[in-house]
């Protein structure tokens, strides 16, 4: 999938909507229920459709008709069972698997591992821990909402459901975002912390948005107050999350939250930068017409995944903070000989490397990843200078046979500096390695195949010690692997 196709659809990738809209004719017949809000039209297009050239609508304006139809997509498609009231927030099931699929790229962990979650503001839906839960079965949440309504629903559709051993609701008395409650195990840490604030500061900010000012949604907005409005809007409501993630710091590992107007966006970032919170992301979500946004920050030194940074729209670049992600190109090879030169650099310079799961993003099968560890600076000048001494020194006792490794380790200074390095045939056409034989109309040789070497930085706080490591490795591989394709017959 290039990003170019997911930028254009904004829905993610992971997402069962996505190319996939629901066909509302169908679910009709499935589920009685649903049948009064549908019509049927005859349709030109064949998305959405039941296949005989007619397509069912829903008046999206109409909160019963959105109720039921979110009540079928969660029966049909999650076997989820939901029950929330006509006055409250109904959530949109395709925006709100968004957000799901999104925390998951960010996390980018093994699924076996038990993932910790909080949703802040769960709504009577409870929503966002009822998807996440079904979706992933090794994680567990802690939901909490300020209103007691929304609280007993809640807590009813988690049992309804029998995932209270996966999901516990918690009622928020206190003027805190995170309740004190959720760090009374001084063990406890999160993997994540979620969040769907009210977006408004009062009457006359949802009066604005209704008349289309900002953050529109295509579908009825029925909400109560609480679920709305919040002091300040969610500009207010973000930036005191922020403030009390300085004080937890790393207890939790992504703090995130949604936005729904694209103006808090630029004034969350720029409180980020204020508070010198430097880790952080962000995307957009959209469904139909509707935009929403996400910023995840950390305090921790393990950067977003490369797959959460994979949604970001043109729009937003001047938004995201400084590359994680360094690339260069090498032409005129194959992905094996570019391993074998990035394997032998990496060597040299005590990197240690193991070979990584290929990410299913990509539309090539060439693609190839390395995890590697730099536990000592060995590239600068300064250390190169430090080992030759370090080697000259031991050379002359009697101890000379000492390990390169052990040289460094004895010359040099721990550092922490981790990355990713994918091999990618940016091209393929022309490439030997991906064409089959049914596609192969004419041959091609490797001279004409270019790959994309990319550093993707994983953990470590030093962005110089990243930049450096990779521009010294790129000069490196380019005279290296010059030298190679010379010397090759
Ligand atoms: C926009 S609704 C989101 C509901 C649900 N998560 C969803 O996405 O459909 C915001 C929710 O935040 C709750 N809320 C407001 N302030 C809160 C706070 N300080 N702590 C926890 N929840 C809060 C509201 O009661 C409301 O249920």
């Amino acid at each position: 999938m290039s990003k170019r196709k997911l930028v254009e659809t904004g829905m993610h990738p992971n997402n069962p909507y996505f190319n996939n809209p629901p066909d509302f004719v169908a679910l009709a017949q499935l589920y009685p229920s649903l049948a009064p809000f549908v019509a049927v039209k005859s349709s030109e297009s064949s998305k959405g459709t039941s296949g005989s050239g007619t397509r069912g609508i829903i008046n999206f304006q109409d909160p019963s008709a959105l109720r039921e139809l979110t009540y079928c997509l969660l029966k049909k498609d999650f076997s989820l069972d939901l029950e929330i009231p006509l006055d409250s927030l109904c959530p949109p099931i395709p925006n709100r698997l968004n957000y799901i699929c999104w925390i998951e790229d960010l996390l980018d962990i093994d699924s076996t591992k038990d993932i910790h979650g909080i949703d802040i503001g769960t709504g009577a839906s409870c929503i966002y821990p009822l998807l996440g839960c079904s979706r992933n079965m090794h994680w567990k949440m802690v939901a909490t909402d300020i209103d007691d309504r929304s609280i007993s629903f809640a807590d009813s559709n988690v049992k309804r459901n029998h995932l209270d051993n996966a999901i516990r609701i918690i009622k928020n008395n206190s003027t805190d975002i995170f309740l004190a409650l959720l760090f009374k195990d001084p063990e406890q840490r999160y993997d994540f912390c979620m969040c769907n604030p009210p977006f408004y500061k009062d009457e006359q900010d949802i009066q604005d948005s209704l008349e289309g000012k900002e953050g529109q949604a295509s579908a009825v907005c029925n909400g109560t107050i609480n679920e709305m409005i919040t002091a300040g809007g969610e500009t207010q409501f973000v930036k005191q999350m922020v403030d009390e993630s300085i004080v937890h710091g790393q207890r939790i590992r992504w703090y995130t939250s949604m936005l729904g107007k694209r103006s808090s966006v630029d004034t969350v970032i720029a409180y980020l930068k204020e508070k010198k919170i430097l880790n952080y992301t962000l995307t957009t979500f959209r469904q139909g017409r509707t935009r929403r946004w996400a910023i995840a920050w950390s305090h921790g030194n393990a950067h977003a995944s490369r797959a959460s940074m994979q949604h970001i729209s043109n729009k937003m670049i001047k938004l995201t903070p400084p590359k994680t992600i360094l690339s260069f190109q090498c032409k005129g090879s194959t992905v094996k000989t570019i391993l074998r030169s990035i394997e032998n650099l990496l060597d040299g310079l005590l990197i240690q490397h193991r070979s990584g799961a290929t990410d299913s993003e990509t539309d090539s099968t060439m693609v190839r990843v390395l995890h590697c560890t730099a536990e000592r600076n060995t590239w600068s000048r300064a250390a190169r200078r430090a080992l030759a001494r370090e080697s000259a020194e031991k050379g002359g006792e009697k101890s000379g046979s000492k390990t390169a490794k052990e040289v460094a380790d004895s010359a040099l200074a721990p550092v922490v500096l981790e990355f990713d390095i994918r091999v990618s045939l940016t091209f393929q056409s022309t490439c030997p390695e991906v064409q089959s034989s049914s596609t192969s109309k004419r041959a091609a040789t490797p001279a004409q195949a270019s790959h994309m070497i990319e550093f993707t930085w994983t953990i470590g706080e030093d962005r110089a010690l990243f930049e450096s490591c990779f521009l010294h490795f790129r000069n490196k591989f380019q005279q290296d692997h010059t030298t190679m394709q010379e010397q090759a017959p």
